[in-house]
């Protein structure tokens, strides 16, 4: 059976803590909830997690969204003969399947009502009834869910059960984007590349490093899985041949590249306009720490408001000490490092009275 390592490719750092949460939870019997944009690889989270378990049972996989939700309770629970139109048989359904093993309920979140307080009872007592059966059946499941939607959201709109979510979410596994482990990409190409060509006679083209430069640079919506339509489209336009920077902009990639310097640039001349605000926030401990920009998505959804300018600066201060940390003081190399110039280092420290690291000079004016 593959294990994590095999499974999961990818070195980046966000990979590396992916995996180091996988191999901390498999062993256990605890009940998993993996969260994650689609394509992102949630899957292959639960397998990962059952197979570096110590389960002798299946992975059973059911996606809650892809069964119409009439047919969905006979799934999971199994029915017994005559307990419908078409139930001409006894039949065991997918916790049953999944004992001794890992019951894997994909996009949880698409669950109806109506079956989720069934589903509540099976994980508080372990046992099941099957449709039009009565008797209690005794199920060993080590439960895993996923899903890409805001259930926290869904409860507050009353469509999930709050009492179900804390019941699933006891070790929650956020999957990284690909945008996040962006430096994966390489690899994950090869990866791609190698399993075509166990099924299809390939000749893989080569991807130049301008090329690889533009895929690093592509937000990605769809993730992985819009990587590997990617490099299918590759396979047929491009094969046995090398694929430009342009020629992956132009003929690969759906939507256009958003020019990130051009980005960078508009991000902080808007920061450059907000001056005079106090810096009284930062270490404040009414402040939350800084969330992920990705987690910004969900911000609307706990809270009414947010203080943009304030939080940009508090980015801008935490990267340029954090720069000047790294640099030992020196601000070319720091300036390097956050892609400015040096003298607009240099203006942005004075602005937001930022100091060198003190070991290296305790003055301002000391600058390089
Ligand atoms: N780190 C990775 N290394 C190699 N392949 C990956 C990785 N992550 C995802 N994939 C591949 O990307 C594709 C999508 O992965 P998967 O189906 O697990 O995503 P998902 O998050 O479950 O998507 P959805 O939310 O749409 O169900 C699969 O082909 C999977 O093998």
């Amino acid at each position: 059976m593959l294990q994590t390592d095999e499974l999961i490719v990818g070195n980046s750092a966000a990979s590396k803590d992916l995996k180091k949460l996988i191999d901390v939870v498999a062993p256990s019997s605890t009940t998993v909830l993996i969260l994650g944009e689609t394509g992102v690889g949630k899957e292959l989270v639960a397998r990962s997690i059952h197979n570096s378990s110590n389960r002798t049972g299946e992975l059973i996989s059911v996606n809650c969204a892809a069964i119409p939700s009439e047919l969905l309770e006979s799934e999971l629970f199994g029915h017994e003969k005559g307990a419908f139109t078409g139930a001409d048989k006894n039949r065991k359904g997918r916790f049953e399947m999944a004992d001794g093993g890992t019951l894997f309920l994909d996009e949880i979140g698409d669950m109806p009502l109506s079956l989720q307080s069934k589903l509540l009872r099976a994980l508080e007592d372990r046992t099941i009834q099957r449709v039009g059966g009565g008797k209690d059946i005794n199920v060993d499941f080590r439960l895993v869910c996923a899903t890409h939607q805001n259930i926290p959201s869904k409860v507050d709109n009353g469509s999930f059960r709050a009492d179900l979510y804390y019941r699933i979410n006891v070790f929650p596994i956020q999957v990284p984007t690909l945008a996040e482990r962006a430096v994966d990409i390489p690899q994950i190409v090869e990866r791609i590349l190698s399993q075509m060509g166990k099924y299809d006679d390939i000749i893989p083209p080569e991807i130049s490093e301008s090329g690889y430069s533009e895929l690093g640079r592509y937000t990605w919506p769809g993730n992985v899985r819009e990587l590997r339509n990617v490099i299918e489209r590759a396979v047929v336009l491009f094969a046995g041949k090398s694929i430009s920077g342009t020629q992956v902009k132009e003929n690969l990639l759906r939507l256009k590249v958003p020019d990130r310097e051009e980005e960078m640039n508009a991000i902080w001349d808007a920061a450059d306009d907000l001056s005079g605000i106090s810096l009284g926030g930062i270490g404040d401990p009414e402040d939350a720490p800084l969330p992920h920009p990705s987690h910004y998505r969900d911000w609307f959804s706990y809270f009414d408001t947010i203080d943009l300018r304030r939080h940009l600066r508090d980015i801008e201060v935490v990267l340029i000490e954090a720069s000047l940390e790294k640099s030992d003081g020196m601000v070319s190399q720091a300036a390097a490092a956050l892609k400015l110039r040096r003298t607009t280092l240099i203006e942005k420290m004075k602005k937001l009275m930022i100091e060198k690291p003190v070991a290296q000079s305790s003055a301002l004016e000391n600058i390089d």
